[in-house]
């Protein structure tokens, strides 16, 4: 690995060098083991620790195929979907892998008794399989997360709805918490040149996803002077939410936990914000009853902070907890649109409220391949910027996946993989001294 990364960081490299790199036998990965999944058994959801359950261990290089890249990965970041993971709600990851193992000879390089997890990565490409064209072994890119197949019509027009869509580091295996990955080009994207190999990993995964599910036509179609209610408007979806929110001249409406939470909101551009531990919203009176004044309690703040109007789209995606709340405070013909449920996915609402108001549910999940490549050509851009908190070393991924399974972290949390130190990776000094305040952002708070 030494070589590979003497090679990366030296000026002189050509791309034929990096081609003529023998690969290694093995590399270092995180992972998950599938004779451990039953290690929380019993316990609650809060209480399942991902420090116990995240390994890090050495992992031979896969095979690599038709259509695809291998890379070596400078940085990576945590999603929610490895916490998920990591305490193996709402169910073991390893039964994807099964499933895909099944479809085909090549795919069942990813049944292992091992999960390599990560579902983002900034790197360099390594080596290409047969049929690659664009992409050579030297680029500098980041990957998104959606693995599709493409042989069904069912997905030709809005890849994500191919029946065969999994995502990877998730539903696959080979994941860019790691040293190495493993992805299908067509995941490959440029990577920003202003952006340092860490805050280029940060947003591939809930850019793309808040891009699909507040911007696109497929999710709200959000439109200048839309009043935007934002769940976890800090957090690592509602981070890119609001800057989508306020970058396409929309009125987000940030939803935080803590005075802390509402400053970065206000440093982001927003005015609007409700600190929903101070105010004290409890939209369950108990495990089973919700409380309509809560709603309504909340929905006369929300009028004080708009000048009376409701909300036009509610960004939806911590579940059960809110979504009663959310289906109420929006407004006549408005759009509550989830891609998650985080505080559980049976979700109870008064659906008196959605039909006599004609309000819409639309689901949402990643992006399609065009989609994630405007949401990463909006970062190239510098119209949205990376929410990189906070970075961890590749042995601390454990403790940084319990930081955000326990909501103690801010915007992302990166993690260097091959990267020596953070910082490294920038091309475009120019360009990042023009937006330096918005990527540092959301550093070291
Ligand atoms: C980008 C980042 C994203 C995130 O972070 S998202 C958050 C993390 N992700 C999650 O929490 C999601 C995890 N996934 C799941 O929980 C499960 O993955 C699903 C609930 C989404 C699906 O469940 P499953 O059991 O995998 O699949 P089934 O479709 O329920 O299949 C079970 C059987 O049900 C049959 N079936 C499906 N639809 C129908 C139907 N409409 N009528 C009759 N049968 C149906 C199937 O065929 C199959 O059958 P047979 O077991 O015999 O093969
Ligand atoms: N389907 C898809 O494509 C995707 C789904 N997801 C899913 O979305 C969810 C959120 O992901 P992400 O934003 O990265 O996670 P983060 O933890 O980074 O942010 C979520 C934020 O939601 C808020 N929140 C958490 N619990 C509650 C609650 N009970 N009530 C109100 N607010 C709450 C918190 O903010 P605060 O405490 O400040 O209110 C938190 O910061 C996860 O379940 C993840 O798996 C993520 C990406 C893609």
């Amino acid at each position: 690995m030494k070589d590979i990364l003497d090679a990366i960081q030296s000026p002189d490299s050509t791309p034929a060098d990096i081609a003529a790199l023998p690969l290694p036998e093995s590399y270092r990965a995180i992972t998950v083991h599938k004779d451990e999944t039953e290690m929380f058994a019993g316990l609650e959801t809060r209480d399942k620790d991902p420090r116990k359950s995240i390994h890090l261990d050495d992992v031979p290089v896969p095979e690599l195929g038709p259509g695809e890249a291998l890379v070596a990965v400078m940085a990576s970041s945590v999603n929610y979907n490895s916490v998920w993971t990591s305490i193996f709600e709402p169910l073991s990851t390893f039964g994807f892998l099964e499933r895909y193992g099944r479809t085909n000879e090549l795919a069942k390089r990813h049944d292992l008794p091992y999960h390599i997890i990560g579902s983002d990565l900034a790197g360099v490409v390594l080596r290409t399989g047969p049929g690659v064209n664009a992409w050579q072994p030297g680029d500098e890119v980041v990957a998104h997360c959606l693995s599709v197949e493409l042989e069904s019509s069912d997905g030709h027009n809005d890849t994500m709805l191919d029946p065969e869509q999994r995502i990877w580091g998730f539903e696959t295996n080979f994941g860019g918490l790691a040293e190495i990955a493993l992805v299908k080009s067509n995941q490959l994207m440029p990577k920003p040149g202003h952006l340092s190999w860490e805050e280029a990993a940060a947003p591939g995964l809930v850019n793309s996803t808040a891009y699909r599910q507040l911007v696109s036509r497929n999710g709200a179609g959000m439109k200048q002077g839309d009043n935007v209610l934002i769940w976890g408007a800090s957090g690592g979806l509602g981070s890119y939410a609001t800057q989508f929110a306020l970058a396409g001249g929309a009125n987000p409406i940030c939803v935080v936990s803590s005075p802390q939470k509402a400053e970065i909101c206000r440093a982001m551009g927003a005015e609007a914000i409700i600190d929903r531990n101070a105010e004290g919203y409890r939209f369950w009176k108990d495990e089973n009853t919700q409380d309509p004044k809560e709603w309504k309690r909340f929905g006369k703040r929300i009028r004080e902070l708009t000048g009376g109007e409701d909300i036009d789209i509610v960004f939806e995606h911590p579940g059960r907890e809110t979504f009663g709340a959310s289906v109420f405070v929006t407004r006549k013909g408005g759009t509550i649109t989830t891609c998650a449920s985080t505080s559980g996915y049976m979700h109870e609402y008064d659906n008196r409220y959605l039909w006599m108001s004609l309000k819409r549910i639309i689901g949402s999940h990643f992006a399609n391949y065009r989609e994630a490549w405007e949401a990463n050509r909006l970062i190239a851009k510098g119209r949205i910027h990376p929410t990189l908190s906070k970075v961890y070393s590749l042995e601390d991924t454990g403790q940084a996946a319990y930081d955000v399974h326990r909501n103690l972290h801010q915007g992302k949390v990166g993690v260097l993989c091959l990267a020596p130190e953070e910082g490294l990776g920038v091309r475009d000094q120019d360009k990042r001294a023009q937006h330096l305040d918005a990527i540092n952002r959301f550093r070291n708070i």
